[in-house]
């Protein structure tokens, strides 16, 4: 059951627009910078935030994509969730030596962004990985923290966050489930 919604689209985009800007200043502009989204709506993230660094600096950053899922599918969601694997990856751009930027929806327990940066450092050696979460709720499995957040929604463990995305979903909102 939906139990509130905690951003919509408005706050979707101006979220977005902050992290941008706080990725520009924390790289001092963005010219050894990496963005790789972490399917499926982490790739919709990292595209929005290269179009709002564009939109700012008038500069391309390269943008990759990750699929990070599980190879068995016969497990259920909850053992999914608990150790993810990647896929297949579309990283455009020689990372050794950049700033790589991952980007996801909700960060969560950290083992998507663990399988990701496993993944990273199989394909090259990046000067440094960064994290963007538009949602991190909390409850983390592993000692990783996000870099730039949209914003932090605590959450019982019962709980889900879901996001919608225009791109997937046909419209912007983040609402909490219970
Ligand atoms: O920190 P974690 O516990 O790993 O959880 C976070 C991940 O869970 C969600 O993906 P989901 O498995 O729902 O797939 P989806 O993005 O394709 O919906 C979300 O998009 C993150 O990638
Ligand atoms: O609540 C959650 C947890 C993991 N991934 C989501 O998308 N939502």
């Amino acid at each position: 059951m939906e139990k509130a919604v905690v951003l919509d689209q408005q706050a979707i985009h101006r979220a977005l627009t902050r992290i941008a800007h706080e990725i520009i200043e924390r790289n001092k502009g963005i010219d050894n910078c990496v963005l790789i989204g972490i399917k499926t709506r982490g790739i919709y993230v990292a595209k929005r935030l290269a179009e709002r660094i564009f939109q700012i600096e008038g500069l391309h950053i390269p943008v990759g994509e990750l699929d990070i899922t599980l190879y068995r599918d016969d497990l259920t969601h909850e053992m999914k969730s608990h150790d993810p694997e990647v896929r297949g990856s579309d990283i455009p751009v020689d990372i050794n030596g950049k700033t790589v930027i991952l980007a996801d929806d909700v960060l969560y327990t950290g083992r998507t962004v663990r399988a990701a940066m496993d993944a990273i450092m199989d394909i090259g050696r990046p000067s440094h990985i960064q994290m963007a979460a538009l949602v991190d709720r909390g409850h983390r499995e592993l000692p990783i923290r996000a870099d730039y957040i949209g914003k932090n929604i605590p959450t019982a463990k019962s709980e889900r966050i879901v996001v919608t995305l225009e791109e997937v979903d046909e419209f912007d909102r983040i609402s909490i489930y219970e």
